[in-house]
């Protein structure tokens, strides 16, 4: 809570305006039993006219003032409340961003979505009116009770007394939801996990006739909230009953005793009614207890969650004195570079220099390391063991922002937003010209598909326009990542759902138009990797065979296996594409 209470405090001008129209409200709402008290024993029982009209108009005055900086304190502390919300949110998602590959390969999307959304808006309901609630009854017990002593301290004595065992009640009702709030949060990001889960893969749910399973599966992570938020209903229908009928008790203990005093003249019926009002001051606090403590014990459950994200430390990210040059020659070296996603090995002692300007091309059997190998340059993953030069300066001296514009990545899935065509590319270089955009699309062959689109690059894509074929998408990634005429630049399996020919076309324009980047390619066609300059073949975490088309071809290993099988069909070497 105090971690809240320093966001708080960042919008402390509206805070104390807040808090002192809360304070007066409460001053004035003390007058109001005082006033009763004056108007029944000197007006009513002395009847005395010129005591009972400006006694009304007081209290007239006081209802009026009331109201005014009734509405302030709530409009203020609505306003803090949202602001708190807006600054951890921004916070959240910023910090998230920062985070490495690694934490978003074991979290769940939808988990974090509950972070960002519903913990949030929790601490926004607490700040907003849970907390000030909190704070205001302290304050109208505290002063009502002082009040009550001095009228009649026998009679507050005994009020007190009763209402002792509910403030123990509520403490252990507090204790009891909260431990329940956290377990339901859990569940929320369950549920959300699993909802977003399905939605996104409903294509694969349907394909596979599974529509019926996911909905059973849902059905019953649903029925798990439904009762963990009944076992808390149960926690609440055990103590408020039992808090309600305390507080009863102590108003009928009020009247009875408080009647016998006035009949034997120790009290005076304004006394007994003033005491009648302020003792509402300790009824009502007695009575939100319960509530208020749920709403923070929410807050603490969705703060405690929240902390562990933002405490959360990126394990990759600058040096203080970082290296930060606007533009790398491209030159990549592996110097005994060893890797593992957790205890596994899957590289093993990579050694490999590569010119600045080289085509690179990595084939080999599927989960051998390829794409890790490629994961290491921008820092997606830190090496285990070894060094990663570029430019000859260890990755890990270099700005993680200098060394990722300095590079452009197509990865194997790849991501389009809900958004127009020229946006998707444009976020490769949000600055360049519909020129350049075009240029982008001519050496990835998708131009021509795009513009004849009715709507050309102003087409939405995704969820709010039409769909496209994977190949498409994958020339509109690649587009975007040439707008970015980045020094290096890295094709992971980017061309696989292309035909072989637009493949070659495609692959052929990079060659000619892209020739001063230095560029990796990971691909399972002789025809994509024949022209690299260099050609890696990975097994096993190691570079097992190094050279280009013709050296391999003569050394009779693993990619000249390769190639027998794909061109054992003598019409596609025929074709000229190889
Ligand atoms: N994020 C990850 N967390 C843990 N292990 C991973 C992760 N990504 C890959 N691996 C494992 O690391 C090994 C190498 O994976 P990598 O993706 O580099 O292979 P690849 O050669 O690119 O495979 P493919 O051709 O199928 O894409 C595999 O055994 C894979 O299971």
């Amino acid at each position: 809570m105090l971690r809240i209470l320093k966001y708080v405090y960042r919008h402390k001008l509206s805070l104390f305006i807040g808090s002192l129209s809360m304070l007066l409200v409460i001053g004035v709402d003390h007058l109001i039993p005082y006033l009763q008290m004056v108007l029944v024993d000197d007006g009513i029982i002395k009847k005395d006219g010129s005591v009972i009209l400006p006694i009304i108009g007081g209290i007239l005055a006081i209802t009026l003032i009331k109201s005014v900086l009734g509405y302030v304190k709530e409009y203020l502390y609505d306003l803090v409340g949202a602001k708190v919300h807006e600054d951890i949110k921004n916070e959240m998602f910023q910090h998230i961003q920062s985070f490495e590959f690694k934490y978003f390969d074991s979290m769940n999307t939808g988990e974090l979505l509950s972070r960002i959304g519903e913990d949030v808006e929790n601490i926004w309901q607490t700040i907003g009116f849970g907390l000030r609630l909190f704070v205001e009854n302290i304050i109208y017990f505290v002063a009502s009770t002082i009040i009550l002593f001095i009228i009649d301290w026998r009679l507050a004595l005994i009020c007190l007394a009763i209402m002792i065992p509910i403030g123990y009640m509520g403490t252990r009702l507090n204790r009891l939801l909260n431990a329940g709030y956290g377990k339901i949060s859990d569940h929320t990001a369950e549920i959300n996990t699993t909802a977003q889960q399905n939605i996104a893969g409903v294509r694969l749910v349907k394909a596979f006739a599974r529509e019926k399973h996911e909905t059973l599966k849902f059905l019953k992570m649903n029925r798990g909230y439904y009762d963990l938020n009944m076992a808390q209903a149960k926690t609440m229908r055990k103590y408020f009953p039992s808090i309600e009928f305390l507080t009863n008790i102590a108003l009928v203990a009020m009247i009875i005793v408080g009647g016998y005093f006035v009949l034997q003249d120790t009290m005076t019926l304004g006394e007994l009614v003033a005491f009648s009002g302020y003792i509402w001051n300790l009824i009502w606090p007695m009575r939100m207890l319960g509530w208020l403590t749920d709403i923070l014990s929410k807050n603490q459950a969705s703060a405690k969650k929240i902390f562990e994200i933002l405490d959360r430390k990126t394990e990759i990210k600058n040096k203080p004195d970082a290296y930060t040059p606007s533009l790398v020659d491209g030159s990549v070296e592996y110097k005994n570079v060893s890797f593992k996603y957790n205890d596994e090995m899957v590289l093993k002692n990579i050694n490999l220099y590569i010119p600045s300007g080289s085509k690179v091309a990595i084939m080999g059997t599927t989960g051998a390391g390829k794409s890790s190998i490629l994961h290491l340059i921008g820092r997606s993953y830190d090496v285990a063991e070894g060094e990663l030069l570029v430019d000859g300066v260890n990755v890990k001296d270099f700005n993680l922002t200098s060394l990722r514009t300095n590079m452009s990545l197509v990865s194997q899935d790849t991501f389009l937003f809900s958004d127009t065509i020229e946006n998707n590319i444009k976020l490769g270089n949000p600055e360049a010209t519909m020129d350049e955009i075009r240029e982008a699309c001519r050496i990835a062959c998708c131009l021509d598909f795009i513009e004849e689109l009715e709507e050309g690059f102003s087409t939405e894509i995704g969820e709010r326009g039409i769909g496209l074929s994977g190949g498409q998408k994958q020339r509109i990634s690649i587009a975007r990542a040439l707008l970015r005429k980045a020094p290096i630049l890295v094709l992971d399996d980017a061309t696989s759902a292309l035909d072989m020919e637009t493949e070659y076309e495609l692959l052929h324009n990079l060659n000619k138009r892209f020739s001063h980047s230095t560029t990796f390619i990971i691909a399972h066609r002789i025809s994509a990797v024949k022209n690299a300059d260099i050609i890696l073949f990975v097994e096993n975490g190691e570079i097992v065979e190094k050279g280009n088309h013709k050296e391999l071809l003569a050394l009779k290993g693993k990619y000249y296996e390769v190639y027998e099988e794909q061109f054992k069909d003598f019409e596609t070497v025929e074709s000229g594409v190889v």
